[in-house]
């Protein structure tokens, strides 16, 4: 359902960010990307929904080049992909409610947004999606009121309220504590795959990429330089993704209790 050809991103300065990036997932794929910092990581997963311009290729989703859209056209796509940040993104004086009710923007009228007067089933619905991500005592607390891992929270159900068909997470774990990070991972997968839909993940730390999800995409200076099952990752294919390094003695037995 989305298919990346031939992605090319040059900034003003510096190498190309991304290089020849051919990338294919199917409906209901969750995929980590890993890679050493500067990859491309991040600029990929933001090229997608174009909140970075790609330079030249093409990003197929659902048969529709989200490269070649207007500004109009792109507003109505950007509808079937949810995104999630590693600083939330949340909008700090406005309420839980609100801030999920916000990932339906783009869907009512501009005079309904504009008082903040959304159609009573996004209402239900933001409703449902906080007591699943373990907020619905909290649909008024303030944002600025909440720890990390409930602000992550905040932000899962934000972008499934648009239900979209794809979901890009950009670090969404890189601000939390190891534990709030497994117990966000475990949502986030939980979710996807409740509600089949695919997603992609941006995350530095292996482990949780291994442990959570079954596809493992490594991007170095901007290519991919590995697509394999998670369960695969070895030593190899660290050393191929991030060069030389001792990885034995860096992957200690993991401790799976938490
Ligand atoms: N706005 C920008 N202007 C110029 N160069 C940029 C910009 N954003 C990123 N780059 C460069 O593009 C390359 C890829 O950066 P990107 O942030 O996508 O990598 P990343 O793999 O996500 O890194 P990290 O894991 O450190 O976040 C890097 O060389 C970076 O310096």
């Amino acid at each position: 359902m989305l298919e990346i050809i031939d992605l090319v991103k040059k900034y003003d300065s510096g190498p190309l960010a991304l290089d020849g990036v051919n990338l294919k997932i199917e409906a209901g794929d969750i995929i980590a990307l890993i890679g050493p910092s500067g990859a491309g990581k991040s600029t990929l997963v933001r090229c997608i929904n174009r909140l970075v311009e790609p330079t030249s290729g093409k990003i197929m989703l659902n048969g529709v080049d989200i490269s070649s859209l207007n500004k109009k056209e792109l507003r109505e796509a950007r509808k079937n992909i949810g995104m999630i940040f590693q600083e939330y993104a949340l909008v700090e004086r406005l309420s839980v409610m609100e801030n999920v009710l916000s990932g339906r923007l783009a869907s009512v009228s501009f005079w309904q947004s504009l008082r903040r007067n959304f159609p009573q089933k996004y209402i239900s619905e933001a409703l449902s999606l906080l007591d699943r991500v373990g907020l619905g005592d909290y649909v008024d607390t303030r944002a600025d009121q909440l720890s990390g891992g409930q602000r992550q929270r905040v932000g899962i159900a934000r972008a499934l309220l648009q239900k979209p068909d794809l979901l890009l997470l950009d670090e969404p774990t890189a601000s939390l504590d190891p534990k709030t990070a497994r117990q966000i991972m475990r949502l986030v997968v939980d979710l996807v795959q409740e509600k089949n839909i695919s997603a992609i993940i941006n995350i530095h730390e292996v482990k949780l990429a291994e442990l959570f999800t079954k596809r493992i995409v490594g991007l170095r200076e901007g290519r991919i330089v590995y697509d394999e099952e998670a369960a695969k990752l070895d030593t190899d294919a660290l050393t191929l993704i991030y060069g030389e390094e001792d990885w034995e003695s860096e992957r200690p037995a993991e401790d799976e209790s938490e």
